[in-house]
């Protein structure tokens, strides 16, 4: 497991403008200053991790967080379209594992999680558990992500690298 830095990891979320933004999670932590907001490719910060459903290495533990994580905000429509031609910026692209969603839209979905959760659960899964809870702090269903998940985020959290987070996975589905 990586030592616990209490140093906050820098959120970055590139929006696409794509969404409602009163129902968007992505705005919503960067109007609580929790996540730094962009909507230009070339204003994201490289070797920062993109959270990427389409990716094919999952986060792991050994991941190196230290220039931030990066959510993509865009119609779940449009994933398969718009993640692609991020590949040419210098980011690392991590899957998250098997978790499930907790928020009314998608409740109970695997893989399918909105923004605030994608980053709650590589915060958790990296070992900064107190800004995951802040980030989830700011939704009404933020408990429930967290209790749906409780399990399989606590045995992430404890693994080496992105294979044995695989092979955990598979105990959740
Ligand atoms: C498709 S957007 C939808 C955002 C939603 N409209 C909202 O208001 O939060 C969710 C983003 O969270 C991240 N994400 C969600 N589930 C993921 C997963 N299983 N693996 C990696 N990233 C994921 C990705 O960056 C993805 O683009």
């Amino acid at each position: 497991m990586n030592p616990t830095d209490q140093r906050d990891i820098p959120l970055y979320i590139y929006h696409a403008g794509q969404c409602d933004p009163k129902k968007c999670t992505g705005r919503k932590l960067a109007r609580f200053d929790l996540a730094r907001l962009y909507d230009r490719i070339s204003r994201l910060p490289s070797l920062a991790i993109l959270l990427d459903p389409t990716a094919e290495k999952a986060l792991s533990p050994a991941d190196n967080y230290k220039k931030g994580i990066i959510v993509l905000d865009c119609s779940w429509e449009e994933v398969e379209r718009v993640f692609p031609e991020l590949t040419k910026l210098n980011l690392e692209h991590r899957a998250l594992p098997y978790l499930l969603a907790g928020n009314p839209v998608n409740f109970g979905r695997p893989f399918k999680l909105n923004s605030a959760e994608a980053f709650a659960a590589a915060l958790y899964i990296l070992g900064h558990k107190e800004q995951a809870e802040k980030v989830l702090s700011k939704f009404n269903w933020g408990h429930s992500f967290l209790e749906l998940n409780q399990e399989p985020l606590e045995e992430y959290a404890t693994a080496k690298n992105s294979t044995e987070i695989v092979e955990m996975q598979s105990h959740y589905f």
